[in-house]
């Protein structure tokens, strides 16, 4: 197999796993609309990321366009998701990740609303040892919220110092969360724990 074909089965690869997490963050409701927005970094530096609009659950090989690390579309027209910018920071800053994910639960966004302060705290839940390092429900998990802002670069300035203490992720107020990983799976699954927490975390309060 020549460098060329091996390189296009690489990026079929990546785009079929981006569309694949697409449907599986719609069918647990946290892509509603058009919201959320999911990138693979490749073993050989290209970053593939969906298209900007368009329903996640529905995603076609078309809608996964090539970008570079600075965000911008390598082919003249296409437009990237307009939230590139935070996924392009976390490849910059961490060489190992491979996946982003960004959903839009209900959970994250009242959650998050419910509060005016920098982080939510998760504690007593036994789904926290999902997240390295962690070995007892009675730790006390804290997960940073940032406020929300239309301009992703000013985000994303506003991210940066905080982007090393975010071992779970983050949310950004009213909107939703960001969680990465070394590859797809590994992505999915810190994703989904995390909106398993703050569901919990939810309903917890509403108890209360
Ligand atoms: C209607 S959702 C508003 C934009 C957003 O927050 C989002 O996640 C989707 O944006 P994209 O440009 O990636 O489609
Ligand atoms: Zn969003």
């Amino acid at each position: 197999m020549d460098g060329e074909t091996t390189r296009d089965l690489a990026w079929e690869h990546a785009a079929a796993s981006i569309i694949d997490a697409g449907r599986r963050l719609d069918r647990r409701g946290w892509v509603p609309a058009t919201a959320g927005n999911i990138s693979v970094r490749l073993a050989d530096g290209r970053i593939a990321i969906t298209r900007s609009g368009g329903h996640k659950g529905y995603l076609t090989h078309e809608h996964v366009i090539e970008i570079d690390i600075d965000g911008c579309a390598v082919r003249a027209g296409d437009r990237p998701s307009a939230e590139t910018g935070l996924h392009t920071q976390v490849y910059g800053r961490f060489p190992q990740i491979g996946a982003v994910l960004h959903g839009h639960s209900v959970a994250a966004t009242v959650l998050s609303r419910a509060t005016d302060g920098d982080a939510l705290y998760l504690e007593g839940y036994e789904l926290q040892k999902a997240f390295a390092g962690q070995t007892t429900h009675l730790a006390r998990l804290r997960l940073p919220v940032f406020d929300n802002d239309q301009d992703i670069a000013r985000l994303a300035r506003r991210i940066e110092p905080e982007l090393h203490d975010c071992p779970m992720g983050y949310v950004l107020r009213g909107h939703g969360v960001y969680a990465w990983g070394e590859d797809m799976p590994t992505a999915l699954a810190r994703h989904e724990a995390l909106e398993f927490l703050l569901d919990c975390e939810l309903q917890h309060r509403k108890l209360r």
